[in-house]
């Protein structure tokens, strides 16, 4: 796909209809979409696959967390989906995230990316320290992002707040792939560690995951172009 923007467009959406109404006035050439745990739990993989038919590539973000043989489990599911990228939490510890890496390793054909969410971005110290996580989210999303990458996944999602220190760490090949990005006059929302698109990128975000500023603007083809001119 040449040329194609680091912009992941999430569809969250209650049903599949509306879901596929935004992709149509979208550009698999200009962007990437995500199906998360809304839209799947009520579409399932008909929508994956629907998005795929319209020639999008599909980040499926579950963010599967549980015991390694589970997750590994759900991991290999996803490939078998033929999605471009899957995910789990990095909070699911070396043994989880390095069955995921092998079960996709085994696997003949080619290979969804596999990434690890860090930090959720609508959270922030005060949230970390009620749930007994008494430093700053840049610490622990450090720390969870050399875990990510010493058991061989691609990357990690983490704000674009920790963008620069984790590019600097982890190298250029490490995949950042960043929600919680608002264009200046966006409302913040649920968000927490919010970040503008041209900022994410100049920090070292590798993907830029925008949802509700992009899906719920009156014109979406048209936020979608002035975020991608705005990258410059
Ligand atoms: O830390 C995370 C991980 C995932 N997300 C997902 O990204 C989009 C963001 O949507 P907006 O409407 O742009 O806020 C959403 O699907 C989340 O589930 C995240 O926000 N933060």
């Amino acid at each position: 796909m040449p040329n194609i923007s680091p912009i992941i467009v999430a569809l969250d959406f209650p049903e599949s209809g509306a879901a596929l109404q935004l992709a149509d006035v979208l550009d698999p050439q200009k962007c990437r979409v995500k199906v998360g745990k809304e839209l799947f739990t009520s579409a399932g993989p008909a929508v994956v696959e629907a998005l795929q038919a319209k020639g999008f590539e599909v980040f499926l973000d579950l963010k599967f967390h549980d015991i390694p043989n589970t997750t590994a489990s759900a991991v290999r599911a996803a490939a078998e989906l033929g999605v471009w990228m899957v995910n789990v939490h990095a909070g699911g510890g070396r043994r989880m995230m390095e069955a995921c890496r092998e079960i996709l390793e085994r696997r003949p054909g080619g290979r969804p990316l596999l990434t690890a969410v860090t930090i959720l971005t609508s959270l922030e110290q005060e949230d970390l320290q009620e749930v007994g996580i008494d430093i700053e989210p840049m610490v622990q999303v450090q720390r969870l992002a050399r875990l990510t990458q010493d058991c061989g996944l691609d990357g990690v999602v983490c704000s674009a707040r920790e963008a620069k220190a984790l590019r600097g760490a982890l190298g250029d090949d490490f995949l950042l792939v960043t929600p919680g990005i608002r264009p200046a006059d966006s409302s913040a929302d649920d968000q927490k560690r919010i970040v503008t698109p041209a900022q994410a990128l100049e920090n070292g975000s590798s993907h830029l995951v925008i949802g509700r500023p992009i899906t719920r603007a009156h014109d979406p083809a048209q936020a979608l172009d002035e975020i991608i001119a705005s990258l410059g």
